[in-house]
């Protein structure tokens, strides 16, 4: 089986916190850019549609001004009407391939599969982008999240032709066993946004995916 790596995932994917300040949202993902990551995510869950569109407008244009992908979580609608990049989906996000068919081709879609097999099989099968597990440790941002086992990361880089991601409690110390495990994508709020400073935290994580070696096990 080919791996479908078109979009180049593989890096830091950067996830925005809940940030009701516009100004404060924009400075920070300004910021965090600045750390190269491979992919960001909008994402807001307390916020109304309307505003979350606004938000969402101006992460787009810092994210084409760094020449970073940026993906949508929960709402294709959204995504589409921003000409955003792609789009992210849970379990109460709506159907994959339905997502997919209005989406095209070219743009991302990326799933949740949480600690559960064979929702990243029906996710590849969908046409998803990427699959993505977690929590792989306790996140400060959803502490109830199920915790997903590492060993999920290597046999999805073996038996799925996606790319891997890994989401939850992410920080640059555990991050290069993530990668050894087999994440292509390290999915990231806390540990960047919360950080003193959210540039050289984003930089730091270079180093798990230099280090990291590409797992030997990849399909062909
Ligand atoms: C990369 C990535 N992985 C998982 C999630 C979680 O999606 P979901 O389960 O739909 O939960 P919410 O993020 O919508 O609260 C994600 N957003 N991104
Ligand atoms: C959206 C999501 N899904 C599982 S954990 C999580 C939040 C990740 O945030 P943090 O990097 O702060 O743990
Ligand atoms: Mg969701």
């Amino acid at each position: 089986m080919t791996r479908r790596t078109e979009h180049g995932l593989r890096g830091l994917y950067l996830v925005t916190p809940d940030e009701a300040d516009d100004t404060r949202l924009v400075a920070q993902v300004e910021a965090a850019l600045r750390g190269g990551p491979a992919l960001l995510q909008y994402r807001n869950k307390l916020l109304p549609a309307e505003r979350r569109h606004t938000q969402a407008a101006a992460v787009l244009a810092l994210c084409r001004a760094a020449g970073v992908p940026l993906v949508v979580n929960d709402s294709v609608d959204l995504a589409l009407a921003i000409g955003a990049d792609g789009v992210h989906l849970g379990r109460d996000d709506g159907d994959p391939a339905a997502a997919r068919a209005r989406l095209g081709t070219g743009r991302i879609l990326g799933v949740s599969c949480y600690d559960e097999w064979a929702r990243a099989e029906a996710g590849a099968r969908a046409g998803a982008d990427y699959v993505a597990f977690g929590a792989m440790f306790a996140s400060p941002t959803k502490p109830a999240a199920v915790r997903a086992p590492l060993e999920l990361l290597g046999r999805a880089r073996r038996e799925l032709g996606v790319a891997v991601a890994a989401i939850g409690g992410i920080t640059v110390d555990n991050a290069p066993q993530l990668v050894a495990a087999g994440a292509d994508l390290l999915a990231v709020i806390s540990d960047v946004f919360a950080a003193a400073d959210p540039a050289a935290r984003a930089t730091a994580y270079g180093q798990a995916f230099r280090a990291g070696p590409v797992p030997a096990a990849r399909p062909q």
